[in-house]
């Protein structure tokens, strides 16, 4: 069976153009004029893009004495019905290490993902056993290990534990992620607020100033200079963070940051709410900020300096919120967005001008499929690709409501948010597995895991320019010895 998508503009991240895509089984097989196929989907008016990928969620976490509500199942679902057709997800290993971790990952998303999904690996300390496991998690398709600077007492890493990652890295051609928030400042933070009676939502963004994440986010690029190796910054959310990573990238070094849709817009006004479930439901790390991060942050997208948008989705019920009534430091972290990110980004995005159609697709899906190495089978629309693709109409719009997300959490933090341009349909490899109107949902199990393969690019060139200019012992000859030797 065939289909053909007819009568679109194709929008790529290099350039648009006007094409058909013929789709045989899951791949692409053919683009350019007056295409015949089996089935024929209608694109007319509308533009085709490469399917979303969220590179950052936390679907069934267990997290701060709970577990995320939002399943591999709603989650990948909603995930579709917004344009995003994969998930990168963030196995956290416990006592049995970080093989036993993947696989309860995998048993979950095995049997309810409906898109398609990869995992980074955590590494939450380090010992002989991180060292051991680490290329057995690459040899099974993950090259990419997160690090918190961050959650003291619980995830955080030191500075000597990440170096030693980050050099494990180096050498198994992997990309480190970073949580960069400084974990010492922000418990001090915490306790002081505490102490002084602070202790709603508002306290969350008060002790977590942009200072602790600029810091952080310095020290995590000096550290992956020192070991010779990428990194990525998660959720970056400030001016501060952002100026590290600009710096560092005007230097050479190969850096990534991620913002975050709710950082580009939500600000930090959300934690006066009055109404404290509001605000609580607002609570993640970083916090929002106000209106001069956000502009650094589009100012980012838009010059390069940024590469990717994610949702870090991890979202918890009200009900779960309320763990931290009285005290904000046991509000369960985390936010949701993964069924909004595309329109929010087009809408705030795309149709103010702060990005161009190519620039969008380049930060929600070709740039991100480029750095994880899965490019170009996610992230293109090219003979041979995967047939992720979004079918996107710009004229069709919503205001955003809980009341009738794909979501199961009951609550939106974008809610009454209008926006404008939805997905008309999105197509996983090949399969229409949304389509507007019908609201009808694919089936869980569906999506499959994808591999993602060690050494892309700029790990390679890192190595080979870190290999160049080591330093090197000094040859001395007699003559040179101390006097007396
Ligand atoms: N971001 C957040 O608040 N929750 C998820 C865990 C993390 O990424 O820090
Ligand atoms: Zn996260």
């Amino acid at each position: 069976m065939s289909t053909v998508i007819k009568g679109g503009t194709i929008v790529a991240a290099d350039r648009s153009y006007e094409a058909d895509i013929l789709i045989e089984g899951e791949t692409i097989k053919a683009i350019g004029p007056d295409l015949k196929g089996d089935t024929v989907v209608d694109a007319s008016g509308a533009y085709i893009m490469p399917g979303g990928i969220d590179p950052h969620t936390h679907l069934e976490m267990p997290f701060m004495g709970t577990t995320a509500a939002e399943t591999w199942e709603s989650g990948t679902f909603a995930g579709l019905a917004g344009g995003t057709t994969m998930v990168v997800d963030f196995v956290i290993p416990g006592e049995d290490g970080m093989l036993a971790a993947m696989d309860a990952w995998e048993s979950k998303a095995t049997r309810q993902a409906s898109g398609d999904y990869s995992y980074h690996m955590c590494v939450t300390g380090w010992s002989e056993r991180h060292f051991d496991e680490m290329p057995k998690v690459v040899a099974r398709g993950i090259n990419t290990f997160k690090h918190f600077m961050a959650y003291k007492g619980a995830l955080m890493v030191n500075d000597d534990e990440m170096f030693a990652s980050f050099q494990r890295c180096a050498a198994l051609g992997a990309l480190p992620l970073v949580h960069a928030e400084n974990g010492d400042i922000v418990a001090a933070l915490q306790q002081k607020y505490m102490a002084d009676g602070t202790s709603g939502p508002e306290a969350h963004a008060y002790s977590r100033p942009p200072e602790v994440e600029g810091e952080a986010t310095n020290r995590a690029i000096m550290i992956a200079d020192a070991a010779g190796v990428p990194v990525y910054i998660v959720h970056t959310s400030c001016e501060q963070s952002h100026e590290a990573i600009r710096r560092a990238r005007q230097k050479g070094m190969r850096v990534y940051g991620e913002p975050l849709i709710q950082h580009l817009t939500l600000d930090e006004g959300e934690y006066f709410n009055r109404d404290w479930d509001y605000a609580a439901r607002r609570v993640m790390s970083p916090p929002f900020r106000n209106k001069s991060h956000q502009d650094s942050l589009w100012a980012g997208l838009a010059a390069g300096s940024l590469q990717v948008v994610a949702t870090d989705h991890c979202a918890f019920t009200t009900e779960q919120k309320r763990m931290g009534l009285g005290d904000f430091r046991k509000i369960p972290n985390g936010t949701g967005g993964i069924e909004d990110r595309l329109s929010v980004l087009w809408t705030r995005g795309v149709e103010t001008g702060r990005l161009t159609p190519n620039e969008f697709v380049a930060v929600t899906s070709t740039n991100i499929a480029q750095i994880l190495n899965i490019y170009p089978q996610k992230g293109a629309i090219l003979p041979g690709s995967d047939a992720d693709l979004v079918v996107w109409d710009p004229k069709l719009s919503k205001t955003i409501s809980a009341s009738n997300q794909k979501s199961i959490i009951d609550y939106n933090v974008f809610e009454g948010f209008k926006v404008n341009g939805l997905p008309r349909y999105t197509l996983s490899r090949g399969e229409v597995v949304w389509a507007d109107g019908q609201n009808s949902q694919p089936q869980p199990g569906r999506g499959k895991f994808i591999k993602r393969k060690p050494f892309p690019a700029a790990n390679a060139a890192l190595s080979k320019w870190k290999e160049l200019t080591a330093p090197r012992a000094v040859t001395r000859s007699a003559e040179h010895m101390p006097i007396g030797v």
